[in-house]
């Protein structure tokens, strides 16, 4: 069975760095589709500049008309933290037990894992996917070891393990480097810089419309 991407993120804002890992990863790992799911108030980081309802709409402009890109907005819409682990046991219900699900996660996100609320519970829930990001050496010396020892016992280089079974696999993904981040986006339109030609035109347009990151 063809695996369901989710690809969680402050997306504050979306930008060409995660649209490109989700199409990269789409098709490698041959995605039957690929779920956006903007948090609501996360837990680990200081409050994002856009309001969830505007990082939802930005979502929703920058992937409009791709038909393998979904939003879900159950992070959101709850006031709730937004434990992944809670969301992926969500959506492992409603999918169904034998549905393959695969995380997909930047270099650092992963490099992180070990600090998030019940890690080790997510490849219970779900395959890892982890692409590559610049900056971010995916290498076994910069995961702690209690995170190597979970890689090193997961890992899978065939996307096709993803499909034989529904979750606990650890595959890493080449993908073309874009050193774009959020944070970066955002200083620039607080300086006045134009951010154009690092996300979509569209999602441009509402940070100028709605005044945001100034
Ligand atoms: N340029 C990129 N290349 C690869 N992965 C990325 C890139 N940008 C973001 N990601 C991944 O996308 C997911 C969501 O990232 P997030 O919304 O925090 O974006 P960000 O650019 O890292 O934001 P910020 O700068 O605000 O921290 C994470 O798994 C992150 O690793
Ligand atoms: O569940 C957790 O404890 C947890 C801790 C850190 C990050 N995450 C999730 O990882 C995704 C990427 O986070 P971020 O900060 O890079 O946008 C996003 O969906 C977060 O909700 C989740």
């Amino acid at each position: 069975m063809r695996p369901v991407g989710i690809l969680g993120g402050t997306f504050d804002p979306i930008h060409f760095g995660h649209l490109r890992l989700a199409e990269e990863l789409a098709q490698q790992l041959d995605l039957a589709e690929v779920r956006f799911i903007p948090s609501g108030r996360p837990w680990h980081r200081d409050a994002p500049g856009a309001t969830p309802e505007q990082r939802l709409e930005m979502v929703r402009l920058a992937i409009a008309g791709n038909p393998r890109f979904h939003l879900d907005g159950r992070e959101a819409s709850s006031g709730a933290p937004g434990y992944t682990v809670e969301t992926l046991a969500k959506l492992r219900q409603e999918l169904g037990a034998a549905q393959p699900l695969c995380l997909l996660l930047g270099a650092d996100a992963f490099l992180g894992l070990a600090t998030w609320h019940h890690w080790r519970e997510l490849f219970k829930l779900a395959h890892i996917a982890v692409a590559q990001r610049p900056g971010f050496p995916l290498q076994a010396a910069q995961m702690g070891d209690e995170l190597r020892a979970e890689a090193e016992s997961r890992m899978s280089s065939d996307p096709r393990d993803l499909q034989a079974t529904p979750c606990g696999k650890v595959l890493a993904c080449p993908i073309p480097p874009l050193d774009i981040s959020a944070t970066s986006i955002r200083s620039a339109v607080k300086a006045g810089k134009s951010p154009r030609y690092l996300l979509p035109d569209a999602v441009v347009d509402y940070i100028q419309t709605h005044h945001l990151y100034r």
